[in-house]
C-alpha cells in the first residue's frame, strides 16, 4: 500500500485498534498478540489488547467503545465460539440495543484450533455474524492461500487458507511457547495490519466529509447518526 499521511496528522490523534480474545490455554493469546503488533506497526495507531473474561469489567467496555476498529478472537471450541466468548457476545446485546452504539466501526476475526480444519470456518463465521449485528464493517485477509501446490509448505503465509479471518493450528501436545507456529503468527500480523490500513482509509474518508457531512449510512436510519459519526471519529 503506498505511503500516505499519517491519520494521526490529519485527524490529531490516533486510530485506536482493540483485540479482543478469550483463549483458555494460551494459543489464541499469541495470535492475539501477533495481530495487535500487526496494528501496531502501522504509524498513528493506538492498540488495546483486552480478554473478554470479565463480560463485567466496565475497562472492557469502555476500551471497546472508544475503538475505531474490534478485532474479536476466540479458540474453537467444539467447532465454535469458547462458552467465554460467547457469554461476552451475548452481553453486547446491550451495546446493539443502545441504538447500535457500535455501528460503522471496523471488524475483524481470528480463531485457533487444535484440528488443521478443526471446524476454524465456522468460528469465523461467528464472529462475522457478531460484527454484521452490531453495523460494523468486517475486513477480511487479503493473502492468497498457502500451502497449495507441491513446492508449497507449512512455513507459508496463510498456511490454513482462510479469507474471512485469520486462522491458526496449534498442536495439542505443546504450550503457547510454540505454537501456533510462525507462519499462523505472521498471517495474524498481516491481519492486523489491514485493520489498521482499512481503519486509516476509512477515518480519512469519513473526516474528509467534514462534521454534519451527510456520510455513509446517510439514508433511512443511517441519516439520523450521520453527523454523530463524523463528529466521534
Ligand atoms: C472444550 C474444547 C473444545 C475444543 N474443540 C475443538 C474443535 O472443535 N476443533 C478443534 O480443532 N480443536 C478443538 N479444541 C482444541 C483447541 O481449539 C486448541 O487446543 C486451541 O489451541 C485452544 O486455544 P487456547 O489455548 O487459546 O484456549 C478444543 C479444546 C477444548 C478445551
Amino acid at each position: 500500500m503506498p505511503e500516505t499521511t499519517p491519520p494521526s496528522v490529519l485527524l490529531n490523534e490516533p486510530i485506536r485498534i482493540a483485540v479482543a480474545f478469550h483463549s483458555g490455554y494460551g494459543h489464541t493469546a499469541r495470535q492475539a498478540q501477533a495481530l495487535a503488533d500487526g496494528a501496531g506497526s502501522a504509524a498513528g495507531t493506538a492498540v488495546d489488547l483486552v480478554t473478554v473474561d470479565d463480560p463485567d469489567d466496565p475497562v472492557l467496555w469502555s476500551t471497546l467503545d472508544a475503538a475505531d476498529a474490534i478485532a474479536f478472537g476466540t479458540p474453537t471450541y467444539m467447532g465454535g465460539s469458547s462458552a467465554v466468548f460467547k457469554a461476552f457476545a451475548e452481553r453486547t446485546s446491550r451495546v446493539l440495543a443502545d441504538d447500535l452504539r457500535w455501528r460503522d466501526k471496523i471488524a475483524a476475526g481470528f480463531t485457533t484450533s487444535g484440528g488443521k480444519s478443526g471446524d476454524k470456518f465456522n468460528t469465523l463465521v461467528d464472529l462475522a455474524v457478531l460484527a454484521a449485528q452490531h453495523g460494523m464493517i468486517w475486513v477480511g485477509l487479503d493473502l492468497p492461500a498457502g500451502w497449495t501446490t507441491s513446492t508449497g509448505s507449512e512455513h507459508d503465509l496463510n498456511r490454513l487458507g482462510s479469507w474471512l479471518g485469520a486462522m491458526a493450528q496449534a498442536n495439542a501436545d505443546q504450550g503457547p511457547d510454540v505454537a501456533p507456529p510462525a507462519a499462523d503468527l505472521r498471517t495474524a500480523f498481516r491481519l492486523g495490519e489491514r485493520v489498521a490500513e482499512v481503519t486509516r482509509i476509512y477515518r480519512l474518508g469519513v473526516g474528509a466529509q467534514g462534521t454534519g457531512a451527510q456520510g455513509i449510512g446517510a439514508q433511512g436510519i443511517g441519516a439520523q447518526h450521520a453527523t454523530g459519526l463524523s463528529a466521534v471519529r
